[in-house]
């Protein structure tokens, strides 16, 4: 695991910035592809600000969601809506190369039809991802991975349902562990005081939190934080 610390939320978009341009320039060059995991919250911010300066061959990413919201596409909660109107418009991307959920369904049939689109775009192999872009909340959650919750647990499915999140709105789907931590990198970056007693408990006192058990097999992990966001470290 490796700790960047900057000093603000802009060198948090530089940093990551950067990582991104690494990671899919390799993974382009060696595999033709580049499979990435969004998260949503402050790092579509993130991302709405530093992936547009990329230079990249955008026809070869694929774009997945770690999470998402069980909400119609124009819903201001949707992560997918979100990234629409704040990062396609500023880049060559297309709609077509996001793996949204399906609308107008329950959770637990977003989840299972998300899953069935997952193992399709990796051919029915192991789903592993290039790069998982994470987030984390002032409670610790990852993805729609909240604390305590029967989630945490699960080791079956590749994608999973949520109807009670803590945070609202109440549904969700969210990846779980076994594919998180088998993606080949995993990359959080969080800005603000309000994430510094967490990250604190997770990076220094290591509680076992939903956020602290990103921890991938075989791959890399990186926690890009800011001054005020690591003030405890
Ligand atoms: O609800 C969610 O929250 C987390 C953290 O969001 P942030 O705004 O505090 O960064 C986010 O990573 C996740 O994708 C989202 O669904």
């Amino acid at each position: 695991m490796t700790t960047i610390k900057v000093h603000n939320e802009q060198d948090i978009i530089n940093k990551l910035t950067l990582y991104i341009q690494k990671i899919s320039n390799d993974s382009i060059y060696t595999r033709g592809k580049f499979y990435i995991g969004l998260s949503g919250g402050s790092v579509v911010k993130y991302l709405s600000e530093g992936l547009p300066k990329l230079s990249t061959d955008w026809s070869k990413w694929v774009l997945a969601f770690c999470d998402e919201r069980v909400v119609p596409e124009e819903s201001p909660d949707s992560t997918f809506g979100t990234y629409k109107r704040q990062l396609i418009p500023k880049t060559t991307l297309n709609e077509d190369q996001f793996l949204s959920i399906k609308q107008g369904v329950t959770a637990e049939e977003a989840a299972k039809d998300y899953a069935e689109k997952l193992n399709k775009v990796f051919n029915g192999e192991d789903i592993k991802f290039d790069l998982l872009l994470l987030g984390m909340g002032p409670d610790g959650h990852t993805c729609s991975l909240f604390p305590a919750h029967p989630l945490l647990q699960e080791n079956k499915l590749t994608v999973a349902s949520i109807t009670n999140s803590p945070k609202p709105p109440p549904e969700r789907i969210t990846l779980t562990y076994p594919v998180i931590n088998n993606a080949r990198n995993c990359i959080f970056a969080i800005s603000g005081a309000s994430k510094a007693e967490m990250i604190k408990r997770i990076l220094l006192d290591k509680e076992e939190l939903p956020a602290g058990q990103v921890k991938p097999h075989t791959g890399s992990l990186y926690w890009i934080v800011d001054d005020a966001a690591a003030k405890y470290l």
